[in-house]
C-alpha cells in the first residue's frame, strides 16, 4: 500500500516501452476463487458472434499518434465479456447508485445495467440506492427489474435521486456488507470516482468478494483519460436552441446582443463545441482562456467592432469563465457546496451588466441585450440517440468487467475502444480545453474572435509547438481532451 492507503499501481511492462496500467482483480486479495463458464456462451444472441469473448491479452493504447521511434506507451485493459466469470448468476447481488449533479443519460445507464445483468447474466437481485452515497446508510433501497426500468431512458434526471456530500466510507461499506451486495455500480463525476476509489480500498481491506465499478458521468466532459462523457453530446445539441434564440433576438433589434451561459465549472467543452456547432456565435468565453474587458484587444473593443460590422452579436460564456475578473470587481465570497466544489458567481449576469454599462456610459449607446441561462434546462433532459447508444455500451462494459472479477476501475472509451481504467488515472487530473491546441484554434478561426492571449503566452505556446516531443504529447492531449471527434 502507498502511504495514503491507496493500492499499489498494477503495472505490466512489455517490449518497446509498452506499459499496461492494469486494474485490480478480486483474486489479487482473495486467492483460489472458483471460476465459471460465462453464461453468454449459450446465449443465442451472442453465440453466433465471432470472437465474442475478449482475449485476455487485448489492451487499448492511450496514445495513437506516434512517431517511428516513440515508445508504445500506456495501455489499458480492453473492456468486454470474458470466457470465464467469477460470479454465478444466482450469487450476484448488485446495486446501482447515482451521485453528483444531473446529466442526460443517467436513467439510460441504470436501465442498461439492470437489463444487461438480467438478460445476459441471468441476475435477478439488483437494488437501487436512493439519493447518492448517503443513501447507502440513510435511505431506503428500490428493487430494480427489467420491467420497472423499461422506459426510464425517456425521462431526464435519475430515478434513484442523487446528492452531493455525505460520503461516509465505513458506513457505506457496512451497508454493502450487511445487505450482502457483491457488485457495486457507481455512476458519477470526478468526486464520485474518488469516493468509489476509497470504497474499493475499504472493501479490499475487509477482504470482501465485492466488485466496485465506476461509470463516469459529467455533463462538463471534465473526466480525464476517457474520450468524452455521456450526456455531453446531448448538452451540446440542446444548447443550440438557446443559441438560436439569442441569435434571433439579437438580429431582430438595433444594437442587439444575445448572451448565453452554458455549464462548465472548470472546463469549457460544452461552450466550445456548442459554439463550433452553431456558427451564429461571435465570441466564446471559457474558464481555460482568461480574457479582459477594457483596452486594446479586449472584449469591449471586439463587441464594438462586431456591432459595427453586423449590427448584432451572440456571446457564449461557460459558467466558470472570468471568475477571477468577477472576484476582483465584487466582494468575493469563497463558498463551497456539500462536496467541496467551489460555488461560482454568475458570470452571465455580471458580464451582461458590464457590457451594458460600458456602452451606455462610454459610447452613449443603449444596447438591446438579452441574457439567456438555459443551464438546468439542458441538464435535465433525457439523452439523445447517440448518448443512448453510448450509455448502453458503458453499462454493458461495466457489468462484463464486474462478472469477470475486475474491481476498482472506471469504464470508458479510450480512442474509441471501451477500456477498464484504474480509479487513480481518472481522478488524478481533470480534463480541460487546451487553449494552445488545434481545437481551440479552430474555434478562434470559426468565430474570428480575439484570443485574449498576451504576447508572452503566444510565444510560450510557439516554443512548445517547435519541440517534436511536445508536439507529440500535444497531439495526444487533443485526442483525450477533445473527444473522439478530432480530425
Ligand atoms: N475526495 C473524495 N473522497 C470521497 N468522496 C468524495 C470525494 N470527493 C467527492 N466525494 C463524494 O462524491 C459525491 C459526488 O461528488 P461531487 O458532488 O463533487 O460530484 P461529481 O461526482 O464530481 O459530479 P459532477 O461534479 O459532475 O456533478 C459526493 O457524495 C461526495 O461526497
Ligand atoms: O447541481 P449543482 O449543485 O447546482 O451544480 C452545478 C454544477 O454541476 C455541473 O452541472 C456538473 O455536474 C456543473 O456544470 C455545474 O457547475
Ligand atoms: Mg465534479
Amino acid at each position: 500500500m502507498s502511504p495514503e492507503g491507496i493500492s499499489e499501481q498494477k503495472l505490466v511492462y512489455g517490449e518497446a516501452g509498452y506499459v499496461l496500467e492494469d486494474v485490480p482483480h478480486l483474486t489479487d486479495y482473495i486467492p483460489n476463487l472458483p471460476t465459471h463458464t460465462n453464461p453468454l456462451q449459450d446465449n443465442q444472441a451472442y453465440s453466433v458472434v465471432k470472437q465474442y469473448f475478449v482475449n485476455m491479452d487485448d489492451t487499448v493504447a492511450q496514445k495513437i499518434v506516434v512517431h517511428k521511434s516513440s515508445p508504445r506507451g500506456t495501455h489499458f485493459r480492453r473492456a468486454g465479456p470474458r470466457q470465464r466469470v467469477y460470479f454465478e448468476s444466482d450469487e450476484v447481488h448488485a446495486c446501482v447508485v447515482t451521485c453528483g449533479g444531473l446529466c442526460p443519460g443517467l436513467n439510460t445507464v441504470i436501465r442498461e445495467l439492470v437489463c444487461g445483468l438480467a438478460y445476459m447474466y441471468g441476475v435477478s437481485k439488483i437494488l437501487g440506492i436512493e439519493g447518492g452515497y448517503r443513501g447507502f446508510y440513510a435511505r431506503n433501497t428500490i428493487t430494480l427489474t427489467p420491467k420497472s426500468v423499461n422506459d426510464i431512458h425517456k425521462r431526464g434526471g435519475t430515478i434513484l435521486g442523487t446528492s452531493r456530500g455525505g460520503h461516509d466510507t465505513s458506513k457505506i461499506v457496512d451497508s454493502i456488507q450487511d445487505r450482502g451486495i457483491n457488485q457495486v455500480y457507481i455512476i458519477g463525476g470526478d468526486g464520485t470516482q474518488k469516493g468509489a476509489s476509497v470504497i474499493f480500498e475499504e472493501i479490499k481491506r475487509r477482504g470482501l468478494k465485492v466488485s466496485v465499478v465506476g461509470i463516469p458521468k459529467t455533463i462538463d466532459n471534465d473526466i480525464a483519460v476517457i474520450d468524452k462523457s455521456f450526456g455531453f453530446d446531448t448538452a451540446v445539441e440542446e444548447a443550440q436552441r438557446a443559441i438560436n434564440a439569442a441569435h434571433v433576438e439579437s438580429e431582430s433589434v438595433e444594437y442587439g446582443i444575445g448572451v448565453v451561459k452554458l455549464m462548465g465549472r472548470y472546463s469549457g467543452f460544452i461552450a466550445m463545441y456548442a459554439t463550433l456547432a452553431s456558427r451564429d456565435v461571435d465570441c466564446c468565453l471559457i474558464p481555460e482562456s482568461p480574457f479582459y474587458l477594457e483596452g486594446k484587444g479586449g472584449l469591449f473593443e471586439f463587441i464594438e467592432k462586431r456591432l459595427k460590422e453586423n449590427g448584432h452579436m451572440v456571446l457564449v460564456v461557460a459558467e466558470g469563465a472570468g471568475q477571477e475578473l468577477i472576484a476582483e470587481s465584487m466582494r468575493f465570497m469563497d463558498h463551497e457546496d456539500a462536496s467541496g466544489n467551489k460555488l461560482l458567481l454568475d458570470v452571465g449576469l455580471w458580464l451582461s451588466q458590464k457590457i451594458k454599462n460600458h456602452f451606455s456610459t462610454k459610447k452613449n449607446i443603449t444596447l438591446n441585450l438579452k441574457y439567456i441561462d438555459p443551464t438546468y434546462m439542458i441538464r435535465a433532459i433525457p439523452s439523445n440517440a447517440s448518448d443512448n447508444v453510448y450509455c448502453t455500451l458503458l453499462a454493458q462494459s461495466a457489468l462484463h468487467g464486474a462478472m469477470a472479477g475486475y474491481t476498482g476501475f472506471t469504464v470508458g472509451p479510450v480512442n474509441g475502444r471501451h477500456s477498464y481504467i484504474p480509479f487513480y488515472r481518472v481522478t488524478e487530473t481533470q480534463n480541460q480545453v487546451v487553449i494552445t491546441d488545434r481545437m481551440w484554434a479552430r474555434l478562434l478561426s470559426s468565430t474570428n474572435q480575439p484570443s485574449f492571449l498576451s504576447q508572452k503566452m503566444v510565444e510560450d505556446a510557439r516554443k512548445e509547438e517547435e519541440s517534436p516531443t511536445q508536439l507529440l504529447d500535444g497531439e495526444e492531449d487533443s485526442c483525450n481532451h477533445n473527444g473522439v471527434v478530432l480530425l
